[in-house]
């Protein structure tokens, strides 16, 4: 981290708090403040960073109820709901959680590649110092259902939202596809092929510059697509809680 991004940091902190202004909670149970939590970055694209255990399997279950208990879904049927301004409790409590997560998280988790030159930078952070303090963090939030089978198409998220843009996944996994925008690549650098990221219930995924604008993303789950470490996943339903800041109109 450069001497500047460590100064916003701190900055943030004393006016966010951070994880020691909480009670100390074991590892492993998904609070704020649980140092297994690391942000991962997705090396082949700049600015997309994941975080596998986001939710505890129990404050996943809690969650969903909540979700099924205000009826955001009555009839299967009903397969997306969108809410602009202020968001659910729970909502806000997930905005507050992703902030001090992000605040905690100054070491990052950087995969060992042997004989490979190519690590992320140690400066690395997964949330630029300008969108982490900005408020309110997010203010639109998208629900979507998929029933096993279902998924989305290959899209960048409308230019209406700004930068920093965080997805939950609850419920069935699923592989997640990112390929470049065209036009958008280095000179020189030769075409990459669409970069699958895995994402297990209770998992986030951050996206800003680059990954955000750059990089489509979708999710196909046609049988024989949706595959990891070989292996075709079972699919059953799959909840995604999308949460993204429009951007403000002159
Ligand atoms: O369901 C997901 O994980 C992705 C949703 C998404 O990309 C969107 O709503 O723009
Ligand atoms: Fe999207």
């Amino acid at each position: 981290m450069t001497m500047d991004a460590a100064a916003s940091k701190e900055i943030l902190r004393h006016v966010f708090g951070d994880s020691s202004d909480s009670e100390d909670l074991e590892p492993g149970d998904g609070s704020d403040s649980d140092p297994t939590r690391f942000w991962e970055p997705i090396k082949q694209i700049k600015g997309l960073w994941l975080c596998r255990d986001f939710l505890s399997p129990q404050h996943q279950s809690s969650l969903l109820s909540t979700i099924q208990n205000e009826g955001w879904f009555t009839q299967a049927s009903h397969n997306q709901a969108m809410r602009f301004g202020d968001l659910p409790a729970w909502a806000d409590e997930l905005s507050c959680s992703i902030r001090k997560v992000a605040l905690a998280n100054d070491y990052v988790f950087y995969p060992v590649v042997l004989g490979s030159n190519d690590g992320v930078k140690e400066n690395a952070s997964p949330f630029p110092s300008d969108l982490l303090c900005r408020e309110p963090l997010f203010d639109q939030l998208i629900l979507n259902s998929y029933q096993s089978g279902e998924g989305i198409c290959a899209h960048v998220d409308l230019m209406r939202f700004e930068d920093g843009i965080a997805i939950l996944s609850l419920e069935s996994s699923c592989v997640m596809h990112f390929s470049q925008v065209e036009g958008t690549s280095r000179e020189n650098d030769p075409p990459v092929a669409k970069i699958p990221v895995y994402l297990t219930p209770g998992s986030l995924i951050f996206m800003s510059g680059e990954a955000r604008y750059h990089w489509k993303h979708e999710i196909n789950r046609t049988p024989g697509i949706q595959k990891w470490e070989g292996e075709e996943l079972t699919q059953t339903r799959r909840i995604s809680i999308t949460l993204r800041k429009l951007c403000q109109v002159e």
